[in-house]
């Protein structure tokens, strides 16, 4: 059912460690090379290419690119009203959190009238990606919306793909959610088209030729298949992006005390996502790993998407890592950088201050991933395929740049233009100390 990796006993440099370890076979770059001719054509054909595509991947022509806004309304209407207070409390708990993580502006006084200040400013307009192939994601739009909301983003349009049996519309708990976000510009458009579209922008309106669909954005974000993650990394410079949130993995650092039953009900739970999932134990404990791989007999026969989580648990993305000890452990963890990282073991929260590569760490038995995916309050947008290692989770930062404004007087001037020269005279560019010169 799951590969065994035994690193028991062996010293490893870094690079031979990362070999070792499970990792998805992404391919993001072989996913770019069959995106790139889909980006362009985008570019080029706009509204018509985003309905051929629709048809091709999604299975269903929509009639409406840009959702109308009565069939927005309708969809917050019949709402289940089990479902809108779940949506409704996620909102609030990422609401809380999003809204203490806004970092404060400063200003330096490096002397009498010698100021340096820096600003955080929201980016004008931004395109928020919620998948919508193998699942449905309303927790996603969620994510995406608040942060971006909480960041003080004027302009926000969000995209799903097309549903066959919604008559080419998003999910309606999809578009419903927009409602209660007070979302009014959404697009059903999926995959890497919408990535394309919302960095490009789109021509063609629905009926007529020529007007302009959708609007070119400043930041792209959101998770999604490999092909949306390397849609991603192509747009990369035309617009901002936030890390790419490929397909889910989960990593598991567990001792002898946890409970074999909840660590696979956790790793089947991120399996269900993908094919391409990956779930990762790591233990100390070999009698863990064997009750661990009994109870993933069961519950794998047991849940609903069977194949999809067999699949997952069987590609060599995912393992049991078996290692000395829980400080081996954190050594593999660390290097391995999973998007969510449980720490199941006694002293859970030390060994967590350790953890140095994670996009979000889940700390004890009562903090399953599940609870960070809709109710924590957390982001759930989160680094895949080694990104924490330098990337972040989505968050209000993901749509704040830090502008640096510099204000000084003459006198403040002129206390530093002799250095200045020396230094423009340094760097063989003397007409940059002629302009502080000048003033003088
Ligand atoms: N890392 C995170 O933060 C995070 C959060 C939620 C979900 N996820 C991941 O998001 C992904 C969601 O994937 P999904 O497939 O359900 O929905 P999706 O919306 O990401 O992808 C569906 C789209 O993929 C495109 N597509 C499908 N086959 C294609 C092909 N052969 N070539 C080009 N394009 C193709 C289609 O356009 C379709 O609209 C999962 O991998 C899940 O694990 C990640
Ligand atoms: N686990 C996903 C992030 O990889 C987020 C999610 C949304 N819904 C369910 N799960
Ligand atoms: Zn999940």
């Amino acid at each position: 059912m799951i590969t065994r990796i035994d690193l028991r006993g062996r010293t490893l440099s870094r690079r031979e460690l990362l070999e070792e370890l499970p990792r998805a076979e992404v391919d993001v770059e072989h996913a770019a090379e069959i995106v790139a001719p889909l980006l362009a054509a985008v570019r080029t054909r706009g509204a018509a290419e985003l309905r051929d595509l629709a048809e091709r991947f999604d299975g269903v022509r929509p009639e409406y690119l840009r959702v109308p806004a009565d069939v927005i309304a309708a969809a917050v209407r019949v709402l289940d009203p089990e479902v809108r207070s779940a949506l409704e409390e996620t909102i609030r708990r990422v609401r809380q959190v999003h809204g203490a993580q806004r970092p404060a502006d400063f200003t330096v006084e490096l002397g009498p009238g010698a100021q340096v200040r820096q600003r955080w400013v929201p980016v004008r307009r931004v395109g928020l990606y919620v998948p919508g192939g193998l699942a449905v994601y309303p927790s996603s739009v969620i994510m995406n919306v608040v942060a971006a909301q909480a960041a003080g983003v004027g302009s926000l349009a969000v995209a799903s793909p097309p549903q066959k049996d919604q008559d080419g519309l998003p999910d309606p708990v999809v578009l419903a959610t927009c409602a209660l976000l007070d979302i009014d510009e959404v697009y059903a458009v999926g995959g890497a088209q919408a990535i394309g579209m919302f960095a490009y922008g789109a021509a063609g309106s629905d009926d007529v030729d020529g007007e302009t669909l959708c609007e070119p954005v400043d930041v792209v974000t959101g998770p999604g298949n490999v092909y949306v993650a390397a849609a991603k990394r192509l747009v990369r410079g035309i617009v901002g992006i936030d890390a790419e949130a490929g397909p889910t993995e989960i990593a598991i650092l567990a001792d002898g005390t946890a409970d074999p039953n909840h660590v696979a009900a956790d790793l089947v739970s991120q399996a269900e996502h993908d094919p391409l999932a990956a779930a990762v134990l790591v233990t100390p404990s070999v009698e863990l790993a064997g009750a661990v791989e009994a109870k993933l007999i069961d519950r794998v026969d047991a849940t609903m998407h069977r194949s999809r989580v067999t699949i997952a648990l069987r590609g060599e993305q995912s393992a049991i890592v078996l290692v000395d000890d829980l400080e081996q452990g954190l050594e593999v963890v660390n290097a391995y950088g999973a998007e969510h990282l449980e720490i199941q073991t006694v002293d859970a929260a030390a060994l967590a201050e350790r953890v140095t590569s994670a996009g979000a760490i889940f700390v004890g038995a009562y903090s399953p991933v599940s609870l960070g995916d809709y109710m924590a309050g957390s982001n759930h947008v989160l680094p895949t395929g080694g990104c924490a290692h330098f990337a972040s989770g989505l968050g209000v930062h993901s749509f704040l740049r830090a502008v640096q404004v510099i204000e000084y007087d003459a006198d403040a001037l002129a206390e530093v233009a002799d250095k200045v020269v020396a230094l423009a005279d340094a760097e063989g560019l003397p007409a940059h100390g002629e302009a502080v010169r000048a003033r003088f």
